[in-house]
C-alpha cells in the first residue's frame, strides 16, 4: 500500500515553480495594474511580482528537475462555489486536481467551457483541472480528498467514498454541523483509520477567484497533514496558516454563519457601527464559549477562522448567511429566503443545532437563542434585541474576569 503523501517532499519545488510560471504567464499583467495603479498599497504586490519575475527568469538547471516529476494529486468533492474555487487554485499550483461534481451533465459542460456556469460563471477555470462524475475514479489512489459538500450531505458522501479510501487523507472543507456532530467527527465515525484535518478561515470562494489576498488555517493533529495542505494550496494570493486546535478552528467556521445572519438582519434595520461592533464582539464571547465547552482553545478563536471569519461573513454582502439574514430583515420569510439565494446558507441548521444543545447543557448563548426566537418561534425582532439589551451586569471577557465576579463585592 502507499504511504500517505510519500512524494511530498518532492514537490515543494516543483510546485512553486509552476505557481510562479503560471503566475507569470496568466497573471503577470493583472499584477504589474495592480503594481501601478494602487502604488501605495502595493509594496506587498510589487515584491510579489519582482519575487516572480526573478523566479522565471533563473536559467533551470538540470538539478532544478530531478526527481520533481509527480505532482500531488487531489480531488474536491462537491461543485458548488468553495469546492471549485479550491479545486481551481489547487491546479494552478501545479497539482493534479479533480474536481468531483454530481451531476454527469454538468461535468460535460465544465469539461467543454471549463466554467461553472450555476456557481462561479464569470470565471474560467485552470485549463488543467480535471473534471469527474465517478467517485471511484475520482477519490481511489489520490493523495488528498477535500470535501467541500453542505454539511447535510458530508456524511452520505464520506460513506459513499469509504470504500475506495487506502491511503489518502481527508480535508473537511464544510462549515457546519449534523446533529450534534462536526465534521471532524463524522470523519473519524466513518473513516477511523484516515489522517485527517478541517480548512476553515475568511475564504469568501467569489474573492478567492478574483485573486484577492486571502489566507485560511489548516487544522490536523498530524503535521504531515497540515504540511501537504499547506504545499498544495499555499501560494501568491493564498496563504496557509496552521493549528492543532480541530474543534476550535472548525467550531469558529461553523458558529460564525448564525452571527452573519444576525448582522444581514442588523443591516436590513440599519443599525449603527457600535451595535455593529457589539453584535461582532459578543458573537466572538458566544462562539468562544461554546468552543472551550468543546474542548477549544479560545485563544483559537482570535485567528483567522474565529474572528476573521467572522469579520468577513459579518461584513461582507458576499456571504450567503448575511444575504439570507438580510432578506429575513426586510421581510421575507424563511422559505422565500432560501429560495432566493439558491444556494447553501449553513447558519439556519446551525442555529437550531447550536439553540438545542447550549439549552441542554447550559450554555450561555443569548444572540444564538434570541435568533432561534426571531426565525423559528416567529417573535418581533425589535422586542427580541430590546431583551438583549437587558440581560444583566456581565463580564467583557469571561476568561479574563469570569461573569460571576463582576458583582461579587454587592453579594
Ligand atoms: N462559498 C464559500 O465562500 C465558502 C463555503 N464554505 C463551505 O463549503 C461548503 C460548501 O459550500 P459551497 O460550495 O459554497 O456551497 P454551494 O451551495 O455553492 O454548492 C453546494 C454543492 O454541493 C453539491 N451537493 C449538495 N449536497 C450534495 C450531496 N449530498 N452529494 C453531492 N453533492 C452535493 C451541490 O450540488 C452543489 O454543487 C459549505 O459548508 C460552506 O459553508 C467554506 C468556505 C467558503
Ligand atoms: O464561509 C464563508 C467565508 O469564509 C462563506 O460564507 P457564506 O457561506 O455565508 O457565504
Amino acid at each position: 500500500m502507499k504511504k500517505p503523501l510519500e512524494n511530498l517532499n518532492h514537490l515543494n519545488l516543483q510546485n512553486l515553480k509552476n505557481e510562479a510560471l503560471h503566475l507569470t504567464e496568466n497573471f503577470g499583467d493583472n499584477l504589474e495594474i495592480l503594481h501601478s495603479g494602487k502604488e501605495k498599497a502595493s509594496k506587498l504586490v510589487g515584491e510579489l511580482l519582482q519575487n516572480f519575475k526573478n523566479r522565471k527568469n533563473k536559467p533551470q538547471t538540470d538539478d532544478d528537475n530531478k526527481g520533481l516529476t509527480v505532482p500531488l494529486t487531489m480531488t474536491f468533492l462537491g461543485g458548488g462555489s468553495f469546492g471549485t474555487a479550491m479545486a481551481n487554485l489547487a491546479s494552478r499550483n501545479g497539482c493534479d486536481a479533480t474536481l468531483w461534481v454530481r451531476d454527469k451533465r454538468t461535468v460535460k459542460a465544465m469539461q467543454k467551457t471549463h466554467i461553472n456556469k450555476k456557481y462561479l460563471p464569470d470565471f474560467k477555470l485552470d485549463k488543467r483541472l480535471k473534471f469527474s462524475h465517478d467517485l471511484e475514479e475520482a477519490v481511489k489512489g489520490k493523495d488528498i480528498i477535500f470535501v467541500a459538500i453542505p454539511s447535510s450531505g458530508f456524511r452520505e458522501i464520506l460513506q459513499k467514498i469509504a470504500p475506495f479510501i487506502t491511503s489518502q487523507v481527508v480535508i473537511s472543507l464544510t462549515k457546519g454541523k449534523e446533529t450534534f456532530a462536526l465534521m471532524s467527527e463524522i470523519i473519524k465515525e466513518e473513516l477511523p483509520n484516515v489522517a485527517f484535518g478541517v480548512m476553515s478561515g475568511p475564504n469568501l470562494a467569489k474573492e478567492i477567484m478574483n485573486n484577492m489576498p486571502t489566507a485560511t488555517v489548516i487544522a490536523s493533529e498530524s503535521e504531515a497533514v497540515r504540511h501537504a495542505v499547506q504545499v498544495a494550496l499555499h501560494g501568491a494570493f493564498f496563504r496557509v496558516f496552521g493549528s492543532d486546535d480541530v474543534v476550535g478552528v472548525e467550531l469558529g467556521g461553523a458558529l460564525k454563519n448564525i452571527y452573519a445572519i444576525a448582522m444581514g438582519m442588523a443591516g436590513a434595520y440599519e443599525v449603527g457601527d457600535n451595535t455593529k461592533a457589539m453584535i461582532l464582539t459578543r458573537a466572538l464571547a458566544e462562539m468562544s464559549r461554546f468552543g472551550v465547552h468543546a474542548g477549544a482553545n479560545p485563544l483559537t478563536f482570535l485567528g483567522l477562522s474565529g474572528v476573521g471569519d467572522l469579520y468577513a461573513t459579518c461584513a461582507s454582502p458576499l456571504s450567503r448567511n448575511y444575504q439570507v439574514g438580510n432578506m429575513l430583515g426586510k421581510g421575507l420569510s424563511l422559505e422565500q429566503a432560501v429560495k432566493k439565494l439558491g444556494q447553501t446558507a449553513e447558519g439556519i441548521n446551525t442555529i437550531q443545532q447550536v439553540h438545542e444543545k447550549a439549552s441542554k447543557d447550559g450554555i450561555y448563548m443569548p444572540i444564538t437563542h434570541a435568533l432561534y426566537d426571531i426565525i423559528f418561534n416567529e417573535q418581533a425582532p425589535f422586542g427580541v434585541a430590546l431583551d438583549l439589551m437587558e440581560k444583566g451586569f456581565r463580564s467583557d471577557v469571561e476568561f479574563v474576569m469570569p461573569h460571576d465576579k463582576v458583582n461579587e463585592d454587592l453579594k
